[in-house]
């Protein structure tokens, strides 16, 4: 790639992440205005409440020291502590940690959890670095934030390429920094660590449960149908393994390289063995369609579960699908989800569908502090409950109101850190 290309591309990365903290800010607007709330209540939600920018020197094992800058956005901590996950990506803004914070405390509001929402990222390609630089990256992003997050303050969790390991590496650098064993200050653990059953599928589970529901208002049986995935990390791989084994035809999955299609439907179990820790598998394949190709392939159901903006106002007139349920953060453009609502495609947005990922965090948590741990059936058990009640509140509310099911996602997600800070006399 040449330089001139690298920059336009990283502008063009920077232009479309200041779209989604103004689209998510847009969209807060209209959902405190249908519930009559006050300029200041948006005034206050709008934008984080606490911003950290942090340099991270790391040595690399070339001798080299890189420096690092990473982030931890605290949206709004009325409600509770808040929560969310930690990004390695080369992509990562200010901007987009901002609006992936808001993200947060929507999801917690959505499924009822008593924490506001917090992000992180750090911008790095953990694909290119070795797993010593990567430790040294993940105990060096804890020491720079310590101060603000704990147990009690912020609690982060995985996202994009990151995992378990990093968690455990983070766990234990807070740990020694605190100088007392802190299982509840990070999520997404190993279960040796304090880990939770379930969590490592929750996400993917989550995403089931708001296919199923929205496929039987749609009369859609789920035997037999066209299923789309796109990213085969942790969200699509174990969403693309769930909807084989529900009996669906998973006719397309893709990772960062590329895209893999077969009308009769991918031996999901296969590619499952293959893929690499960054949700890599379609580099064993030379037949590969491009990601774009994937959005628009006819289908049932298709599930974004990469990044952002991959449904914009330029393909969202081909997507052929009748469900698209969002597994990542913001895959869809608001541009584009007038555009599938006008076309009659029911759309279930990011902030409800991807929200079985902090519920059992959430629930990880819990046992952290109690120190008595579930079973998976228990886990599963009360996921199920939180999101069929979630996917009902939502739907119910963008049928009464007659709002598409991100706005109507959004005004049962905002309520609740509206009226906790008209409580404490924030506004
Ligand atoms: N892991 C979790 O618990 C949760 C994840 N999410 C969201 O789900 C989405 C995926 O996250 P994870 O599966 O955790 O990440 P992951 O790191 O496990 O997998 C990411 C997948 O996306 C692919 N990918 C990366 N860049 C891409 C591109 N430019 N085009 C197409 N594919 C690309 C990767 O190759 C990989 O297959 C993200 O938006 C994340 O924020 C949402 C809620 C919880
Ligand atoms: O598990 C968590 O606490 C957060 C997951 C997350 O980052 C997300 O839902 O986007």
């Amino acid at each position: 790639m040449t330089a001139q290309n690298t920059t336009d591309q990283k502008s063009d990365n920077h232009h479309e992440n200041d779209n989604v903290l103004q689209s998510t800010q847009s969209v807060i607007a209209d959902a405190l205005d249908k519930l009559g709330y006050s300029s200041e209540v948006y005034e206050l939600l709008k934008e984080p409440i606490r911003m950290l920018t942090v340099r991270i020197p790391v040595k690399m094992d070339d001798g080299s020291t890189k420096i690092f800058t990473g982030y931890r956005a605290q949206h709004n901590d009325a409600v509770g502590p808040t929560k969310g996950g930690v990004r390695f990506h080369p992509n990562v803004s200010e901007t987009e940690v901002k609006a992936l914070s808001i993200w947060m405390s929507l999801k917690a509001g959505i499924v009822d959890l008593p924490y506001g929402g917090g992000k992180g990222g750090i911008i790095c390609d953990p694909r290119t670095m070795s797993f010593r630089e990567l430790e040294r990256l993940s105990r060096g992003y804890v020491r720079a934030i310590s101060q603000l997050v704990g147990p009690t303050k912020d609690i982060p969790a995985p996202d994009v390429f990151t995992n378990s390991q990093i968690m455990a590496w983070m766990m234990d650098e807070y740990s020694r920094i605190r100088e007392f064993d802190s299982p509840g200050f990070i999520t997404g653990k190993p279960l040796v660590l304090g880990g939770s059953h379930g969590r490592e599928t929750a996400t993917a589970k989550g995403v089931t449960i708001c296919i199923r529901e929205a496929a039987a208002k749609k009369g859609i049986q789920l035997e037999g149908a066209r299923v789309v995935v796109q990213g085969f990390g942790n969200a699509g791989s174990f969403l693309a393994k769930f909807m084989h084994d529900a009996g669906a035809k998973v006719i397309a999955i893709s990772d960062a390289y590329g895209g893999l299609h077969d009308p009769e439907g991918l031996d999901i179990d296969y590619l499952l063995e293959r893929r690499d820790s960054f949700g890599t598998v379609t580099k064993l394949f030379k037949d590969t369609i491009t990601n774009q190709e994937l959005l628009e392939l006819d289908c049932d159901i298709l599930v974004p579960a990469a990044i952002e903006n991959q449904i914009t106002e330029k393909n969202a007139h081909q997507i052929k699908a009748a469900i698209v349920v969002e597994a990542a953060n913001g895959p869809t453009t608001l541009e584009a989800t007038r555009i599938l609502s006008e076309r009659g495609i029911l759309l279930v947005p990011d902030v409800l569908a991807s929200a079985g990922g902090v519920t059992v965090s959430y629930f990880e948590w819990v046992q952290n502090n109690q120190g008595y741990y579930w079973t998976e059936e228990e886990v599963e058990e009360k996921l199920e409950k939180v999101m069929v009640k979630s996917f009902d509140t939502v739907y119910t509310t963008a049928m009464n109101r007659k709002v598409n099911m991100r706005l109507a996602a959004y005004m049962v997600g905002v309520r609740k850190m509206a009226e906790a800070s008209r409580f404490r006399g924030w506004i």
